[in-house]
């Protein structure tokens, strides 16, 4: 029998990577913060709160203590960005195989999960997972593919592509953690901006042109950060930028969506997120990634945009009319 893996956040994207990996009958064991959560999981294979209509593989063990997942030698992390730091921290890891599978930049610090995850578990071997991952459809076992970003290199892709790797789940092997990391926490934020339009009924050209817009920041700051160009232009960057400013079922896309419906309304953002049972990360990571970008002399204007609208400090007409209001210049400015 594979050994066993653990999964620390039982949230959507948690159960549904469970799901994954036990699809080849590895014991999975599934961290959750809820008491219904793991309940649910063990006595029926289910998520009703945050995966309802997924059927669970019997073999998923959800537990509510973290220190069961504490020797198991491969831990993927997936808690909400915010939260990621906190939670590792309680775990006392030497030598494990550590899989980051949030999205944003930690608002306090302006650090990557990377970052966070080394300054937490210091002993622990870390990679990136990242790329166009709609949980329900991993869950369903639909095709997907993702960057594999290992700070071990190509020793570490050896041990862990065995591990995640599953006929219709394809990580893509990459040493580039930075790009790996920015290009999962920026789309959330440009996915926003993309809903806006969207909830404004501006059209598919609009939207295609913040897409192509977008990534242009995505690479600047990425480039500026270390970031490989071939990472940004691949599944962790471009490709889920695409995914997530084009469906609903993304949560960014859809808050934006509801802003764009509802935002000139009083309460604007802070009501729309107060509402939300589940993590829309670009809400989180838009205010750090402006604050990150301006440290590195790099200007994201839609970014810029996102962040004064989710603060009250815009209308999201008005931060369409701001963006078109900008003076002409070259698409690539580098030639
Ligand atoms: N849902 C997806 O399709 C998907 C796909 C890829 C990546 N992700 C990423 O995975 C991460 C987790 O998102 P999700 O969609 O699974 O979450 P979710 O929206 O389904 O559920 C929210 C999660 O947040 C957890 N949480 C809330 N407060 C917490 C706290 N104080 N400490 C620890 N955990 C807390 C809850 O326990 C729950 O697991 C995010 O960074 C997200 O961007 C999500
Ligand atoms: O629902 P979202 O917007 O967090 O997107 C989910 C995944 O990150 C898509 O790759």
């Amino acid at each position: 029998m594979s050994a066993a893996v653990g999964v620390v956040g039982g949230g959507a994207w948690g159960t549904a990577l469970a799901q994954m990996l036990a699809s080849d009958g590895r014991d999975v064991l599934l961290w959750a913060r809820e008491a219904d959560v793991v309940e649910a999981v063990n006595a029926e294979h289910r998520n009703p709160r945050f995966l309802p209509g997924a059927q669970l593989h019997p073999s998923i063990r959800a537990t509510g203590a973290l220190a069961d997942l504490a020797a198991l030698p491969v831990l993927l992390m997936v808690t909400p960005a915010q939260h990621l730091g906190a939670v590792l921290g309680q775990l006392s890891l030497l030598g494990s195989d550590v899989v980051l599978c949030a999205k944003g930049i930690e608002q306090g610090s302006g650090r990557l999960m990377s970052d966070v995850a080394a300054a937490a578990a210091p002993g622990a071997a870390l990679a990136v997972l990242s790329g166009p991952t709609f949980a329900h459809e991993v869950a369903d076992g639909l095709p997907t593919a993702v960057t594999l970003a290992c700070t071990g290199g190509e020793a570490q892709w050896a041990r862990l592509a065995p591990v995640i790797a599953r006929p219709a789940f394809r990580p893509y092997y990459s040493a580039d953690v930075i790009g790996a990391s920015i290009g999962g926490a920026v789309k959330n934020v440009l996915a926003i901006a993309c809903g806006v339009v969207e909830g404004l009924g501006l059209g598919a050209n609009a939207r295609a042109a913040l897409i192509s817009r977008g990534f242009a920041e995505m690479q600047r700051l990425g480039l500026a950060m270390g970031a490989e160009a071939e990472t940004l232009a691949g599944l962790s960057g471009l490709g889920d930028l695409v995914l997530t400013c084009s469906s609903s079922e993304s949560r960014n896309f859809a808050l934006g969506i509801a802003l764009g419906v509802e935002g000139d309304k009083t309460g604007g953002a802070a009501a729309l997120l107060a509402e939300r049972s589940t993590v829309a990360e670009g809400a989180f990571t838009a205010p750090v990634l402006v604050r990150v970008a301006d440290q590195h002399g790099i200007a994201m204007p839609i970014a810029a945009g996102v962040a004064a609208l989710l603060d009250g400090a815009i209308s999201p007409r008005a931060l369409v009319a701001q963006i078109l209001a900008r003076p002409l210049r070259a698409e690539a400015p580098h030639g």
